[in-house]
């Protein structure tokens, strides 16, 4: 066994499995010098203090009332975006690119206006708790490694991906064909000479329409090429325009999601956003190659893209996590994301939803806060290939955390007399806010 070096006492929340909720009230949570969790003990169960707090030279930390949980997981997010965050709400996705995305983004080709910006952007996803986060970044190489150094100095975990795009873009946001590959190869060299676990690159192609054939597959050959394969992120199926233009696009194709495959771009360790309209047989093809789907519900309301069934897909053995999709989503709160995950079950679960065409297969419960709150941790993880890193305090995994203060000065919860902890803990999901993520952790180290 490890040494420890810190062992937190307090109470732990965290989820094992899809509605399999821990809670132990009075926990040691021991953690050894590089970060990773040495042991997690009920002391209730303990016979003496000795058998959980013993160890000569580490630091004994008291949480009191407060509650550790596992640090949140957002499977898809655009880190310029929070540049016009909150604003366009009112177009639907394929206009809201042009108007808004695009012009915004093209911004970034400056590495120092990205760096100033990017630091706003990872502060704020910090500050609400995301320990972990799967960023898109734009096209510009340059600005893109400044987005993995300021994840890195601020401590947080981050898969970055630099953007590619060479068609139906504008012409202040788009790029050769074979620059495009070529500044992947770089970036994607840059960030594995860092040699650092906390920071990863991501295989970023924008969405089909963006993407040429011989980019798709130059872009599926370089993931391949590693061992393990490059990570792959994009977007899938998120609005029906969208889809008739890539079936437009791609005839040789009977479906959007066959496009990604016939380009080599769906494996394991692939995740898409959305996937709210694909039909039985996509579903299909995501489970057979064992890709994530992350669910962006704030941004399917905002954009009016579309509510998804993810019950059906939990139920065919797709791994979903969540997602904030900054500014397709207008907050970088993960809290968010498992509110709105939750309204959106509700609605399918009365008929709303939209496989309302595409055929729902009978009784659909919905989402519980443990499940919801078990995709924004453990399920994200999965989907992003961290699954044996992150996403709850197994043992041997690394102390991605976050101290919750219920009492936290000027925060939105009040605390009753009789409270339950899972009560308390279902408040902070549903009422909490930022001031109640009083202290976050990545891999041991504190980062607020
Ligand atoms: N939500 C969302 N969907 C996209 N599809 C292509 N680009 C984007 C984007 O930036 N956001």
């Amino acid at each position: 066994m490890a040494k420890p070096s810190r062992i937190y006492l307090g109470t732990v929340i965290h989820s094992l499995s899809l509605g399999c909720l821990e809670v132990i009230e009075r926990a040691a949570v021991a953690v050894d010098k590089s970060g990773r969790i040495v042991f997690v003990k009920d002391t209730s169960k303990c016979a003496t203090t000795a058998d959980y707090i013993d160890f000569p030279g580490a630091e004994v930390v008291e949480l009191g009332a407060r509650i550790l949980i596992p640090g949140f997981i957002d499977g898809h997010a655009h880190a310029p975006q929070q540049t016009f965050l909150g604003t366009g709400m009112h177009l639907p996705l394929l206009k809201w690119l042009e108007a808004y995305t695009f012009p915004k983004e093209a911004k970034f080709s400056d590495p120092v206006y990205a760096a100033a910006h990017y630091r706003t952007a990872v502060k704020r996803h910090l500050f609400n708790g995301t320990t972990t986060c799967s960023y898109f970044a734009t096209i510009h190489l340059e600005s893109t490694k400044a987005l993995v150094d300021i994840v890195l100095e601020l401590g947080q975990r981050g898969l970055v991906g630099k953007v590619n795009m060479d068609r139906n873009s504008p012409p202040f946001l788009i790029e050769e064909t074979d620059t495009s590959l070529k500044d992947t190869q770089t970036f994607i060299d840059y960030v594995l000479t860092k040699n650092n676990p906390l920071v990863q690159p991501v295989i970023t192609p924008r969405f089909i329409p963006s993407v040429t054939s011989p980019l798709l597959t130059g872009l599926g050959q370089l993931s391949i090429s590693h061992t393990p394969p490059i990570r792959v992120q994009s977007h899938l199926s998120e609005n029906r325009n969208e889809i008739a233009w890539v079936l437009q696009m791609h005839p040789e194709n009977p479906t959007y999601t066959s496009v990604y495959d016939s380009h080599g771009l769906l494996h394991d360790r692939s995740y898409m956003a959305h996937c709210i309209w694909c039909t039985q047989s996509e579903r299909d093809l995501l489970q057979s190659r064992s890709t994530g789907v992350i669910h962006c519900p704030n941004s399917n309301f905002s954009l009016s893209s579309g509510i998804l069934n993810v019950r059906r897909l939990l139920r065919e053995g797709i791994k979903v996590g969540l997602g904030t999709d900054v500014s397709g989503g207008y907050t970088p709160s993960m809290l968010d994301a498992i509110r709105q995950a939750v309204i959106a079950s509700k609605m399918v679960s009365i008929g709303q939803g939209s496989d309302a065409e595409t055929g729902n297969e009978g009784e659909y419960d919905a989402l519980s806060y443990a499940e919801a709150f078990h995709l924004a941790t453990m399920g994200s993880a999965e989907c992003l290939s961290l699954g044996d890193t992150v996403g709850n305090f197994l043992e041997g995994k690394d102390f991605d955390a976050l101290v919750l203060n219920l009492r936290a000065e000027g925060s939105p919860v009040d605390v009753f007399d009789g409270d339950s902890t899972l009560e308390l803990f279902q408040r902070f999901l549903f009422v909490g806010d930022d001031r109640n993520i009083e202290q976050v952790y990545v891999a041991g180290k504190r980062c607020k």
